[in-house]
């Protein structure tokens, strides 16, 4: 395979702390870097292949997990942060000067309210969970990705120990169903 990635990923993945306490991510701005304060480890990490999510230059894969939003903060220059896309569902923070994406955050009734999105690949610290799985696999496409290379392209994943999905994981797709179901008053059949 040609193309990377995600530096995080082409040569194997390292396992995450699961004590890590959190840390700190920084924008790639030279001087006044944009600071958020995780307190907490991040969950569901994984690859993303959409469209919107940051990625480091050369990657066709973002790395992104979610935090409480509770346990995120910014700690510098937040005035330099602003909305790419205000009516998307995840609204994404990103830094005016430098394009780095600092969190992604959800507004909207949606079953990840609550949670904010961010690359820990931001952070200097090691520990954070490691990726879980690749999501969005086949929106590189949609990007220029030649489909003739997504064989070889999922088969990579498998390599490092990753499964490919098309939209999120099995759980993560059946958590959505289940809050919509919920919200539509669905009654679930006894198994
Ligand atoms: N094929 C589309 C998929 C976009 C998409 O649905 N992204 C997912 C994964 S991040 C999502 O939940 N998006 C919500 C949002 O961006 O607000 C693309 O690549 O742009
Ligand atoms: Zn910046
Ligand atoms: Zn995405």
């Amino acid at each position: 395979m040609a193309s990377s990635l995600h530096p995080l990923i082409d040569n194997g993945i390292t396992r995450g702390d699961p004590n890590f306490p959190g840390g700190t991510l920084s924008c790639h701005c030279p001087s006044d870097q944009v600071v958020v304060a995780l307190k907490s480890n991040i969950a569901h990490n994984h690859a993303c292949g959409c469209s919107k999510c940051w990625k480091p230059s050369g990657a066709l894969f973002s790395i992104v997990g979610v935090i409480p939003r509770d346990n995120l903060s910014v700690q510098a220059n937040a005035s330099k942060l602003t909305i790419i896309d205000p009516s998307a569902v995840i609204q994404r923070y990103s830094c005016r000067d430098c394009g780095v994406h600092l969190y992604g955050r959800i507004e909207k009734e949606h079953p990840f309210r609550g949670l904010d999105f961010v690359h820990a690949e931001l952070s200097d610290q090691k520990g954070w969970q490691e990726p879980q799985f690749a999501g969005f696999v086949s929106s590189i496409i949609e990007q220029g990705f030649n489909p003739k290379g997504m064989d070889a392209l999922r088969a990579k994943f498998k390599s490092v120990g990753l499964e490919t999905y098309d939209a999120l994981s099995p759980p993560l797709m059946d958590l959505i169903a289940t809050f919509t179901a919920q919200k539509a008053g669905v009654k679930f059949a006894n198994l």
